[in-house]
């Protein structure tokens, strides 16, 4: 798969602030990236980098094996901030505006507004909109030039659960239509719903990167509920069992490794005891995150 962005030995100090430390990573085309990591960890330095506006220390990246000319960021679109939109004007005024700016074909103007579901509301005044439709109207300035790989920092920061399902719905359709999308977030559930593939920064260090599918592959976690005196013992004495936690009512048996929850039914089964409730369960991206973020 072609390298949309190859990033060598990424480093940027504040004076004795190491925010991006030595970073090395690659992005393809098509992934829906995210750059996972708390408040500080550097996601926000490392995407100014990306688009010029921070000047790396050391350490180099290319965008589509070029150096990072301006003639190569035009081919990227990105909401790094609150863009500033002029709150007298309409929806539709401000991206004409924006159009101008930024020197593109302004028939694309109607193509990005239907994209992220404004059109009925593009003559209304910009400080008539709410803070997701606000949002969206940036992610379509940002794609007024048709741009092959979008960059989103915290694009859901702020906005009510409505908001956030929308921003999300959006991502995905932008992401079908083909294009390469890089967001920073320190919310884990965003990264899981939404990306492909993630790293995880921590303190300017990158801790963990790799496919989100691949999380919590290979450990499977079954909750168990039996109306069996001494469950704990029973379930801690079958070998397919790395370890058992009491959570709400319920047994949650880490398995190990080539175990599935159909050996332990069999198990239970067995030893005479019929289970009310047994489901396999994936291990939350935000456990191994707090796994990974721990070990680190
Ligand atoms: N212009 C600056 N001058 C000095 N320190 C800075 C500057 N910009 C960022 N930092 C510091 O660099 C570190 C990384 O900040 P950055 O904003 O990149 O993190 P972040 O992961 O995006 O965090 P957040 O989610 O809070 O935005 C922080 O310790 C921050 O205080």
């Amino acid at each position: 798969m072609e390298t949309v962005l190859s990033i060598t030995n990424l480093t940027k100090n504040f004076g004795r602030l190491k925010a991006v430390n030595n970073l090395n990573l690659q992005i393809k085309r098509g992934q829906v990236f995210g750059m996972l990591g708390p408040n500080g960890s550097g996601k926000t330095t490392t995407l100014g980098m990306l688009m010029g506006v921070v000047n790396p220390t050391s350490g180099d990246f290319s965008w589509f094996n070029e150096r990072p000319t301006n003639d190569v960021r035009k081919k990227i679109g990105a909401v790094l901030e609150h863009p500033i939109f002029y709150p007298y004007l309409s929806g539709l005024k401000n991206l004409e505006l924006n159009a101008m700016v930024k020197q593109c074909d302004p028939s694309n103007i109607a193509r990005v507004l239907e994209l992220v579901e404004l059109s009925e509301r593009k003559d209304d005044k910009y400080k008539t909109y709410s803070l997701g439709m606000k949002q969206r109207l940036a992610i379509a300035s940002a794609l007024l030039n048709n741009p092959t790989v979008l960059i989103l920092d915290e694009p859901t920061n702020g906005l009510d659960p409505m908001g956030i399902a929308e921003i999300r719905e959006l991502i995905k359709r932008i992401a079908d239509d083909g294009k390469t999308i890089i967001l920073a977030s320190h919310l884990l559930d965003e990264v899981q719903k939404v990306c492909t593939h993630f790293a995880v920064l921590k303190k300017g260090n990158l801790v963990h990167t790799g496919p989100v599918d691949d999380v919590g592959k290979g450990e499977e976690i079954v909750e168990v509920i039996a109306d069996v005196q001494n469950l704990n013992e029973y379930l801690l004495a079958f070998m397919g069992t790395t370890s058992v936690n009491r959570e709400n009512g319920s047994f949650q048996i880490t398995m190990r490794e080539g175990f599935k929850s159909k050996d332990l039914n069999k198990y239970l089964f067995e030893k005479g005891i019929i289970a009310s409730h047994l489901v396999t369960k994936k291990k939350s991206l935000e456990k191994q995150f707090l796994e990974i973020l721990s070990e680190a």
